[in-house]
């Protein structure tokens, strides 16, 4: 196999006596775009940090293009960044904003205004070049902190929640044109989300991140279709992940009978709320909440398992708050959680 293009090799990060980033392992190939996919206060931004120069490692190393770059400070990596907080400069107008880089080290003329006319054309904002940054949009004034970056020709592009300040629409925009920016300049991206959906959309591969360790790393349908543990399979998910004994789920109030032969080697089981039936099934609960989604409706139940939770097809029979209910959780619609 090929060099990596990236490899972190038991890296491992603290902050005082604390460590946010244990021992981490990962490899990203050229032109990938890979997804760092975990909840607050996983290690996510600790590990762009180091990878970016910012944060001195504890131990361990990084190599970029086989060289290892752990001690080399950040302004001679050649890593382009772009945080949530994207402050552009107010005074200087979107061409100078995104020229300001290549300003700095000294780039002649002519090529400058070569390549700001490349990057801006690359995000489809050659016609507001001469706008202040305060006559954008939130859409494009992040489409401005892109294109700042990718002026730079980095080879690495770290992307620390770089959509989490725009509105829903806008994010999905922006998800398509970070995708096809991605595929035309065949820059390795490193994205940083809490976002499943995000980065089951945009990513080559996913690493599920907990604790400062990784989960999982795999292509998106790995994860979703079969998450390697209970973590990863309620955070992508499926909400209704209970731990096996033999053929008994860990419920809540202790173990419950699954009524089927659980498979040999299992650890848990999980599914999705679209997975379990009402109204059928050797499960008892009560309905403590059900909301209308248009399409269907999402209960939440309560039972001996701990609470449940069930999306039907709004054109069946409704099952009010407060009804005993039974309910499914079949081993057809199932996904089995190995044991590590
Ligand atoms: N400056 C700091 N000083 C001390 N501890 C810190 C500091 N920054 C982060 N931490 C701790 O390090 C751990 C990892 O934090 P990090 O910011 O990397 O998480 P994250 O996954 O990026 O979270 P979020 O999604 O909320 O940004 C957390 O336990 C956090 O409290």
């Amino acid at each position: 196999m090929s060099e990596p293009f990236l490899k972190l090799d038991d890296l491992t990060l603290a902050y005082g006596d604390s460590i946010a980033v244990d021992r981490l392992n990962f490899e990203m190939r050229e032109g990938e775009l890979v997804a760092l996919l975990g909840p607050s206060g996983c290690g996510k931004t600790t590990t762009m940090r180091s990878i970016a120069g910012l944060m001195k490692a504890r131990s361990g190393r990084i190599l970029l293009d086989g060289r290892d770059i752990t001690r080399v400070p950040a302004n001679k990596r050649g890593i382009g960044l772009v945080f949530q907080s994207y402050a552009l400069f107010p005074h200087l107008s979107v061409r100078e904003n995104v020229a300001f880089g290549l300003r700095i080290a000294g780039t002649p003329a002519d090529e400058r205004d070569r390549r700001v006319a490349s990057a801006l054309s690359a995000v489809g904002l050659e016609s507001f070049a001469d706008r202040a940054p305060a006559a954008l949009s939130g859409g494009q004034q992040q489409r401005v902190a892109l294109a700042r970056s990718i002026v730079m020709e980095p080879r690495l592009l770290l992307l620390d929640e770089p959509l989490s300040n725009l509105d829903a629409r806008l994010r999905l925009g922006m998800r398509t044109e970070l995708a096809r920016l991605q595929r035309e300049l065949g820059i390795a991206m490193l994205y940083v989300t809490h976002d499943q959906v995000e980065a089951l959309a945009l990513a080559d591969r996913v690493i599920v991140m907990q604790g400062g360790a990784i989960e999982q790393i795999g292509t998106p349908e790995d994860i979703y279709e079969r998450p390697a543990s209970p973590f990863v399979a309620k955070f992508i998910g499926f909400e209704n992940t209970f731990e096996t004994e033999g053929d008994m789920l860990k419920g809540s109030a202790g173990p419950v009978p699954t009524g089927f032969a659980v498979p040999a080697g299992t650890r848990g089981l999980a599914w999705r709320p679209k997975s379990v039936p009402l109204g059928t099934g050797p499960h008892e609960g009560r309905i403590i909440g059900a909301s209308y989604q248009g399409e269907s409706v999402e209960y939440l139940l309560e039972s001996p398992l701990g609470e449940v939770k069930a999306e039907r097809p709004a054109a069946e029979p409704r099952h009010a708050p407060g009804t005993e209910v039974q309910f499914d959780l079949p081993l057809s619609g199932a996904v089995v959680l190995p044991n590590a």
